[in-house]
């Protein structure tokens, strides 16, 4: 059994004859502690991809595995607990709280799991993402890159199983987390538009108008 399986798996959006289908019949399989990007032009379903396995979306048919959590019969209660616990998801969309320090938003979503941490522990997050000297300041003083950093030491100091990450993201960063998810076996999936970026991770699959068009081996 890989960590996560997707298999024949529709989704779409919109009601009627309005509806359209996003993904179409996608399987997928990605073993634990595999780096894969998802790699498609814009609306090729990337996102919708991520937010099935974060079990945001129904599917409409198929069946998708996250670890022990089978989204197809999950509850929305199950589904929020894995992403909880389970889930680490970075995007520059994702927002930063501006007047909290830097300390306080690594620890904001690890303080919501039941899993116990301490000061040593996200000291050692924030220093493997080179935030640790910017603990004491409030995120809104910080530049770009440093906020990157910092969702991405938020994401990781949940200790999920899954990385979920949306592009775009700075390539230095994207390899201190390959780094750290390497060392405790953390699957990464992320997806870009772009394929230079792609090539960051050691598989890739294309996503093409809602199927898996073509599989990279070891950099296709
Ligand atoms: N909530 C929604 N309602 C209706 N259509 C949607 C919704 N979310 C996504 N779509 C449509 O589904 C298709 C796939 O979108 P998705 O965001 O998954 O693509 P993407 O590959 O992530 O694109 P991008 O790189 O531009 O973010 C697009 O045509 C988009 O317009």
């Amino acid at each position: 059994m890989k960590h996560i399986e997707l298999e024949k798996v529709k989704v779409g959006f919109g009601r009627g004859n309005r509806r359209r289908q996003v993904l179409k019949n996608l399987s997928l399989r990605v073993g634990r502690g595999e780096c894969l990007a998802i790699y498609g032009g814009q609306g090729a379903g990337k996102s919708t991809l991520l937010a099935i396995i974060a079990g945001l979306l129904e599917l409409d048919e198929g069946e998708a595995v996250v670890g022990t959590y089978n989204l197809t019969n999950c509850s929305t209660e199950e589904k929020a607990l894995m992403r909880r616990e389970e889930m680490g998801v970075y995007s520059e969309e994702a927002p930063l709280f501006a007047e909290l320090t830097v300390q306080e938003n690594i620890a904001f979503l690890a303080a919501l799991q039941q899993k116990k941490r301490n000061k040593v522990w996200l000291k050692e997050v924030a220093g493997h993402f080179g935030v640790e000297p910017l603990l004491a300041f409030p995120t809104k003083e910080l530049g770009h890159y440093d906020c990157q950093a910092v969702r991405l030491a938020r994401a990781a100091a949940g200790e999920p199983a899954v990385f979920l990450v949306d592009a775009p993201i700075d390539l230095e960063l994207f390899q201190k987390l390959q780094q750290w998810a390497r060392k405790r076996q953390q699957t990464i999936l992320f997806a870009t538009s772009s394929y230079e970026e792609a090539l960051w991770a050691p598989h890739i699959v294309e996503l093409d108008n809602g199927a898996i068009r073509e599989w990279g081996g070891n950099k296709c």
